[in-house]
């Protein structure tokens, strides 16, 4: 933050009755004392004050336009590029060179004024900084009879209402709603609104000025700067506001009558509140600033007092005849160096870049890892859930563990040791089952105990029980043991739906029975096998039991299928009514042109903007629909291949298993049970897409029209400047 007082330069109009008997200007000690011989008139008792000395920051006699540019303006605009706030004001009485100072005279350029130059010195500050990218706006607001218009709007400001509103907005500090904000590229675009704006203000004739401005005006240049190399989401906002007041005025001296009378009290009115402004804010201890009394003082509450570099130009009109208006400002631009401005730099984050700078360092960072992990050998590192397929890894790793063929395992996330564990859980209760039946049935009722079931565990079957099958010798095979007396054939009824712990229950006895079969068996080769069951039969089994993981996690990705399909064909639809909208709006756009007398081809009419607009707002929606459409797109690929490799792989460790169970049995296995993908919605295919339009550039070209039309007006204005 930077804290500094208004700095104030007085600069004189160029006369050829310079009041020297009333004035003195030591140039060097930036002073200026001024002498009122008492008026006799006033009787012998006479308070009446004859001697004032002013010292200033600066004071510009018979300068240059050069001159005035160097001292008052090059600075404060350096700092708008820097991003601090800035304002150039000129004050003072009708005719003493306000306008001139801030515009300049017309014969030639040279004589041009503060702003164009300013405007000129922004551009070139900002081509010489080619790390920041800059979005460069101009306003230009009129205060006419306590009213605001807007100078550059397409609707000349005889035909606005004035009510444009000023708004304090804590982030953004003072702003006006509904003043139009036009984007310029280049220096010539900015002059363009400039001028554009001239022919706009009000102008009236009176006894000390032919050509004096009736209102106070407020051009503004916006600036939005964005690193290029840095972060891009933060984003520096300033403005530079050029103030060309009007002018106080004795309205006796003017001869202002009618209209111009009532500008006149309008002007001293809200002069007057500039200065209880300035007065407020040059007493210390003053905690009431009345800014909000007048559109003036609330217009430069930033600029007088808050957050911004403020100078001001204080024109003086030094003639014997107008020493009373010469004292008077000189007055005032004393309280205003009294005042105390805090400027600093703003900083925004746009919210809009900010979240595009997390998915990208989200992008960067997973590549990062992946880029790790491959320097490690630790193969990819997904983040979405376990696949059938990863979780037979992890199978794999557990049991190559457990058996002791590998005594280190290597984790690369928190989310494989949790799988991982879960394994060696599948594992274990398979081990668990190989203690025999009773061992497990106890484990199993402990089990319905917690869950609290008060239905005790029957065998369904003799061969849920290792009882049914009979101790086996030791040296004999399968079928050699000793049988249970209430042995029978299985059951089929263990393929009906059955609780949680029954299915557990069953999927360990199944592999109980597996297991018995592959020890039996490697103890005798040539050993018979089971009779083979039906074998869609034995893989509904298979399914419930076995390969219940592998099923669940199947039937998992063709509900999640199911729902992205859904979702995928809503889409389409949207995209396809979006489309059909702005087909109409591109031929309503089309139909309008067409319509247009070839003089206007150029112009932009209400209605065209509307539906330009509206066809910016639908190409918006379209793009983000579009992209929805392209990740579900993705995402019912990605779930159709997992799809098949769990489809794929049940039906491997079912041959397996079946292998193990039932030996070299070839009864073919339907497939009816494994649905097909279906292919994506036909309506989605047709959509094309929509080449990009930069919509700023419509309002932008719309403002350049109007400058165009505009300026047939004033070309003679314009081209003295321009040569
Ligand atoms: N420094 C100067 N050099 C040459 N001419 C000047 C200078 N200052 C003012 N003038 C001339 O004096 C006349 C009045 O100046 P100007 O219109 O700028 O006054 P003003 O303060 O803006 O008045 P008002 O408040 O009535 O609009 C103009 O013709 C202008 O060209």
């Amino acid at each position: 933050m930077v804290k500094s007082a208004v700095k104030v330069v007085v600069r004189t109009r160029p006369t050829a009755s310079f009041a020297s008997k009333n004035l003195q200007i030591d140039l060097d000690q930036k002073t200026i004392e001024a002498f009122i011989p008492k008026d006799n008139t006033q009787g012998l008792i006479n308070n009446q004050q004859e001697h004032w000395k002013f010292q200033f920051d600066e004071i510009l006699h018979n300068s240059s336009q050069e001159d005035v540019y160097d001292i008052c303006g090059r600075e404060v605009v350096h700092s708008v590029s820097e991003g601090y706030n800035g304002t150039i004001l000129a004050y003072g009485q009708t005719g003493a060179g306000k306008t001139y100072t801030m515009l300049g005279g017309q014969q030639a350029y040279k004589f041009r004024g503060v702003i164009p130059r300013a405007i000129s010195q922004l551009f070139h500050e900002v081509q010489s900084k080619p790390e920041l990218s800059y979005v460069i706006r101009v306003s230009y607001a009129e205060i006419y009879n306590e009213l605001i218009y807007d100078l550059i709007s397409p609707t000349p400001p005889s035909d606005q209402s004035g009510s444009i509103m000023i708004q304090d907005d804590p982030k953004y500090g003072i702003t006006l709603r509904g003043l139009s904000q036009s984007i310029v590229n280049t220096e010539e675009e900015a002059l363009n609104q400039l001028f554009e704006g001239e022919t706009n203000r009000t102008i009236a004739a009176h006894l000390l000025n032919k050509n004096s401005t009736r209102s106070h005006c407020v051009y503004t240049v916006h600036l939005e700067s964005r690193s290029r190399v840095e972060s891009s989401e933060k984003v520096t906002i300033s403005k530079l506001n050029l103030v060309d007041l009007a002018g106080s005025e004795r309205t006796k001296k003017t001869g202002s009558e009618g209209l111009t009378l009532t500008e006149a009290n309008y002007i001293n009115k809200s002069l007057s509140y500039l200065e209880q402004v300035v007065i407020a804010l040059s007493e210390r201890g003053r905690e009431h600033v009345p800014y909000r009394q007048s559109k003036l003082t609330y217009m430069l509450k930033d600029s007088i007092g808050g957050n911004s570099k403020t100078l001001m130009v204080a024109n003086i009109w030094p003639e014997p005849n107008h020493m009373e208006e010469t004292i008077s400002t000189l007055r005032f631009a004393t309280r205003m160096m009294r005042v105390s401005n805090e400027a600093t730099i703003n900083v925004e984050l746009d919210p809009a870049q900010l979240i595009e700078r997390y998915k990208r360092e989200i992008r960067d960072l997973k590549q990062e890892l992946a880029m790790h992990d491959t320097l490690a050998n630790r193969g990819r590192i997904v983040y979405e859930p376990y696949t059938p397929e990863q979780q037979y890894q992890q199978q794999q790793i557990a049991e190559s563990f457990l058996d002791g063929d590998t005594d280190e395992v290597e984790f690369d996330s928190l989310r494989q040791v949790r799988e991982l564990f879960i394994q060696m859980r599948n594992i274990y209760r398979r081990a668990l089952s190989r203690l025999g039946a009773s061992d497990f049935k106890v484990r199993a009722d402990k089990e319905v105990d917690r869950s609290g079931s008060s239905h005790p565990k029957e065998p369904k079957n003799i061969e849920e029980s290792d009882e049914g099958l009979g101790d086996e010798e030791n040296f004999g095979g399968f079928g050699l043991g000793r049988a249970n007396p209430n042995a029978k054939p299985m059951d089929t009824s263990a393929l009906e739906p059955r609780t949680h712990f029954m299915q557990a229950e069953e999927e360990e006895i199944n592999i109980n029975k597996s297991i018995s079969f592959e020890e039996n068996k490697k103890k005798s080769s040539g050993s018979q096998r089971k009779q083979p069951i039906d074998k869609n039969q034995a893989f509904m089994e298979f399914k419930n039991v076995d390969g219940r993981d592998i099923n669940n996690a199947l039937n998992q990705n063709r509900e999640d299928h199911k729902d992205r399909k859904a979702r995928l064909k809503e889409v389409g639809a949207r995209i396809n009514r979006i489309k059909s909208e702005i087909d109409e709006c591109k031929e309503k756009v089309e139909q309008i042109r067409r319509n247009k007398p070839s003089e206007e081809e150029d112009v932009i009419d209400e209605e065209e903007f509307e539906y330009i607009k509206r066809l910016k707002d639908l190409k918006k929606v379209y793009r983000t629909e579009y992209d929805q459409m392209k990740n579900l797109k993705e995402e019912v690929n990605m779930i159709a291949q997992s799809i098949e490799f769990s489809r794929e792989r049940l039906i491997n460790e079912f041959e397996t298993w079946y292998e193990r169970k039932f030996g070299g049995a070839t009864m073919a296995l339907s497939r009816e049970n494994f649905g097909t993908l279906s292919e994506m919605p036909a309506n989605m295919e047709g959509i094309e897409e929509i080449d990009d339009v930069d919509p700023d550039a419509l309002a932008f070209i719309k403002a350049k029209n109007n400058v165009k039309t505009l300026h047939k007006a004033k070309k003679a204005l314009g081209s003295t400047l321009k040569k």
